[in-house]
Formats: structure tokens, sequence, C-alpha cells
């Protein structure tokens, strides 16, 4: 018999692509509760009691409830929702960042966000070898497709069809900002302008360079170099050589759990935008969290990814 697997809210958005991805899978028995019991305290303990692995796709709220839950168990987690993404004792599920190594073997992983995945991925190598700033104050924008908003913004999309742009997190609190700024090794927080365009899924995050301002800077081909070797051989985050004259987000888009990320420079290398086109249902939520999942059972690390 396989791993078992607990997914908690499993009926929700990144639940369900995450039931998805693991469905025919022999190394794994999925436990998912039935309707009439998967908010009960009760079951959900039983659940986290039972299982090797649960897979929290919650609520921050009930994501803390599930870890208090589980005390007691020998139960692995990877929580999906932001309630522990810099909490201590928490390893950050982003494996080509932090290292394969430390998401194997940690008991308590926190999923990534969705734009953190574009914005560290950016990021956080270049800062780290030195080839951007760590004291800048970065800014990064960014598109979401309306299932970043889980049921409660798939269902106002489907009954609002006229809405071309949603701008939000207008007070620039937004939750991913911490990560954003830790996992970078930032001393500033970015100043992050996140909104909602019309379509299921998708999301596109750039981070703007000015590069002649900016004290220690590379130059463009410096920075896409960097990023090519950073992740040369992932099978999951591709470095693109090619630098198009439009990139284009179809509202059609299936599930990918694939990250493209683009260095585009102008022609004297003074100003650099930084770009990533990701599935905020794939390597943003859903995809992230099977691959934490394999490598914390020993599984090959990309099975049951869309690539
Ligand atoms: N959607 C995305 O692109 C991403 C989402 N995430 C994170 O993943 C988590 C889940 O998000 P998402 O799937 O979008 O949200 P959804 O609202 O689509 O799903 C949440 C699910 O949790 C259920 N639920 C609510 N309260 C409880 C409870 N007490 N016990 C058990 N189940 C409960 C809900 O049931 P009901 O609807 O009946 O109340 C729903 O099925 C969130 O923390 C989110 O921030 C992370 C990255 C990207
Ligand atoms: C479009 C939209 O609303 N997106 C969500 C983030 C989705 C995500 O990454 O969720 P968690 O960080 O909660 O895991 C938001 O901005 O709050």
């Amino acid at each position: 018999m396989g791993s078992r697997v607990f997914i908690d809210g499993a009926a929700g958005t990144t639940g369900l692509e995450i039931a998805d991805r693991l469905k025919g899978r022999a190394e794994f028995e999925l436990l998912i509760l039935d309707d009439a019991s998967r908010k009960s305290s009760g079951a959900r303990r039983d659940a986290l009691h039972a299982a090797d692995f649960a897979i929290l796709c919650l609520h921050d709220d009930a994501a803390r409830e599930a870890v208090d839950l589980a005390q007691g168990s020998t139960v692995r987690i990877i929580d999906a929702s932001t309630a522990h993404r810099v909490a201590p004792g928490w390893t950050y599920g982003f494996p080509e960042v932090v290292g394969r190594d430390a998401v194997a073997s940690a008991d308590r992983v926190s999923n990534p966000g969705c734009y953190s995945t574009g914005f560290i991925a950016l990021l956080a190598p270049l800062v780290r070898a030195g080839l951007l700033p760590a004291d800048w104050p970065y800014t990064c924008n960014a598109v979401s497709g309306f299932s970043g908003g889980g049921k409660a913004l798939i269902e106002r999309y489907a009954a609002d069809t006229d809405i071309a742009w949603r701008g939000y997190a207008l007070a620039l609190g937004h939750k991913h900002v911490p990560e954003m700024q830790a996992q970078c090794g930032l001393a500033l927080p970015p100043l992050f302008t996140p909104a909602v365009i019309p379509a299921h899924r998708g999301m596109v995050v750039e981070i703007p360079l000015p590069l002649m301002a900016m004290p220690a800077a590379a130059s463009p081909a410096e920075l896409r170099a960097a990023l090519q070797a950073f992740y040369s051989g992932s099978p999951v985050v591709h470095v693109r050589e090619d630098t198009p004259d439009e990139l284009l987000l179809r509202a059609s888009m299936g599930p990918s759990d694939r990250l493209d990320l683009f260095v585009l420079g102008n022609a004297d290398g003074t100003q650099a935008r930084l770009v990533a086109m990701l599935d905020n249902l794939g390597k943003g939520a859903s995809g992230a969290a099977v691959q934490s999942l394999n490598l914390m059972s020993g599984c090959a690390e990309t099975a049951g990814l869309v690539l």
C-alpha cells in the first residue's frame, strides 16, 4: 500500500487540482472526507492522525486549526495557505531555491504563494549572487487569473463577465510581501501591485529594473546567464533565451506546472524587465505541492506534474 495522503480542503480550487495530479498514482492512497464530514474537526483530526502526509488546501484559519489538530501525530504537512510562509520551523516549499534536500527532509512545508513564486524565482538567485542589490526598493507588477481568489472569486467572475481588470491590495499590504522579502533577503519590502484579469488561470509577474540607477547591478545579459546557470537542467523552471516582441497569456490555457522566466533588456543595457509566466494553480499552488510531496516521499520529483 502507498503512503496515505489526506487532502484537507479537497473540495476547493487548489485541493481539486492536487487530487487530479495524484489520482492514478500507485504510490499514494488518497484520504478525502465526504461532504458531510469535510468540515468536522473530529473527522479531520482522525484523518490527520491516520495519514502519512497532509496537504492543507484551506484558508489560513482552517490551516492553523489543522496544524493544531495534527498535534501528537506523525503526519508530515504541506500547507498551501499563507499561514506559515515565514513561520519558524517551517521549510519554504520551493526546492529550486531552498534546496531539494531541505524540502525532502522537512516535516512542515509551507507551499509558496503564487505571485511569490514568480518574484522569488526571478530575484532570489540574482540577489544571492550579488548581481542585484539587496537594499534596493524593488517594485513588482503582476496579473492573475481569477481562480487565484478561490471559489469566491471564480463565482464573482462567473456572475459578472464585464470585469476587464481588477486592481486590488490598493493599500499596498498584500499578504505575499513578507515571504517575497524574506526569501530574497531584501532589506526593504517590495512595492507590489497585483491585479486580476478575466481568465480562469495564468499569471504574469514582472520586476522592472532601472539598472542605470542601481548600485552594483549587472547587465541584462549577465542576469539572464546567471538565472540560466541557476536553473540549469530544471524540468520545471525554464529561463528563456528568446527576447520576444510580445508575451501572451491565453485565457484558454490549460493546467501547467512550468515556470518560464524572461530577462528583457533595452539596447544599451541600462533598463531591464524580469518577467515570470506561470499557472497560479500549477507551480503557483497545486503543482508546487505535488513537487514537494514527491520529494518528501522519495518519488521522482516531477511525477504527476504537467510540464
Ligand atoms: N487558488 C490559487 O491560485 C491559490 C490558492 N492558494 C491557497 O490555497 C488555499 C486554498 O485556496 P483555494 O483552493 O483557492 O480556496 P477555495 O475557497 O477554492 O477552497 C477552500 C476549501 O476549503 C474548504 N473549507 C473551508 N473551511 C473549512 C474547514 N474549517 N475545514 C475544512 N475545509 C474547509 C472550503 O469549503 P466551502 O467552500 O464549502 O466553504 C473550500 O472547499 C488558500 O489558503 C489559498 O490562499 C495558494 C496559491 C494559489
Ligand atoms: C487573484 C487572488 O486573489 N490571488 C490571491 C493569492 C493566491 C495565492 O497565492 O494564495 P495564498 O497566498 O493565499 O496561498 C490573493 O491575492 O490574495
